[in-house]
């Protein structure tokens, strides 16, 4: 079904800092304040405000609402064990005791996206990037780059899954050993199904276990509801459909159940993007439709 998706690619007033580099480089819209990292001090402690721990508080307070009955059973059963605070964000060496514990994992705090060559070495060295700052409120229902909460909150709980961190791991190592280009197709496989995964064979039985859902507010409801264009996982097709990180999903990729996961991970990744390669990407459908 052609998803009635709108995208509104709205003009922001210039801000004092549009004039950077990477504005000349943008299309018109322009980036908001930039959002920066929060370093730990000596003892590995970063100190939020208290408005930075008010967002953690409302925003885990808003997905404690929404998530239960739509977020997989096995993503539920990791929120559990992460116990995470209520009205705090949590310092990474609580999570990593968790993470430590189920499977060996631990975080690595990072500024904020990075490179691809960085994102498989720490994969593959089971660490998981955490970006250390967090939204603000004007940001709540979505943010368009990865912030503390979505990396805790939206990857965290399935990292203590032993099967779905080694996909993870495994991943990095394919990732490790890849060409530039074929990098980028597998940054397909990893959007599709960790960042904006779905699972489950028909619409009733539906759920999500992407981490790029589970923090955003409002792609929670989205993502699940008759909107997006949601199909059968085929690991050729996700090679090959195109996205833009920095909003709302049109389409998602749903798997029978997590064991599908491992089933791909442990198939000829690299040999179905070569094939992806030689049959090349489909049409992007994330351009503004008339309506
Ligand atoms: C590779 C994957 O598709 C994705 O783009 C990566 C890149 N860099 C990242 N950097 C951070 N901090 N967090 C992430 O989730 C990712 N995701
Ligand atoms: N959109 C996600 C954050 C995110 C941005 C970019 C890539 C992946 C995740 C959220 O609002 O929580
Ligand atoms: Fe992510």
């Amino acid at each position: 079904m052609e998803s009635r998706h709108q995208t509104t690619a709205y003009i922001k007033p210039l801000s004092s800092n549009s004039l950077s580099t990477e504005a000349s480089t943008h299309h018109l819209t322009q980036k908001k304040q930039p959002y920066v990292s929060r370093q730990p001090d000596n003892h590995g402690h970063i100190h939020y405000s208290d408005d930075e721990n008010a967002m953690w508080q409302a925003l885990l307070e808003r997905q404690a609402k929404q998530i239960p009955n739509r977020a997989s059973s096995a993503y539920l059963e990791g929120l559990e064990k992460l116990k995470l605070p209520a009205t705090h964000i949590p310092q990474l060496q609580d999570i990593d005791e968790v993470l430590q514990a189920s499977t060996g994992w631990q975080t690595a705090a990072v500024p904020a996206l990075i490179s691809f060559g960085k994102f498989f070495k720490l994969l593959a060295d089971k660490r998981f990037p955490v970006a250390t700052f967090i939204r603000r409120f004007d940001d709540m229902d979505y943010i368009e780059e990865p912030d503390i909460f979505h990396e805790i909150v939206g990857h965290c709980p399935l990292l203590t899954h032993p099967a779905f961190a080694t996909f993870n791991e495994t991943y990095g190592k394919l990732g490790l050993n890849a060409t530039k280009q074929e990098r980028l197709y597998l940054a397909r496989l990893y959007w599709f199904t960790i960042e904006f995964g779905l699972m489950g064979a028909t619409k009733e039985t539906r759920k999500i276990y992407g981490g790029g859902i589970l923090s955003s507010p409002s792609e929670t409801i989205y993502a699940l509801s008759d909107d997006p264009d949601c199909r059968a996982f085929d690991l050729i097709d996700v090679l090959r459909t195109p996205y833009r990180i920095d909003q709302i999903q049109p389409i998602y990729y749903a798997i029978d159940d997590l064991d599908t996961l491992f089933d791909i991970v442990n198939s000829d990744i690299m040999g179905a993007v070569k094939k992806a390669m030689s049959l090349g990407l489909f049409e992007p459908t994330y351009a503004i439709k008339t309506a």
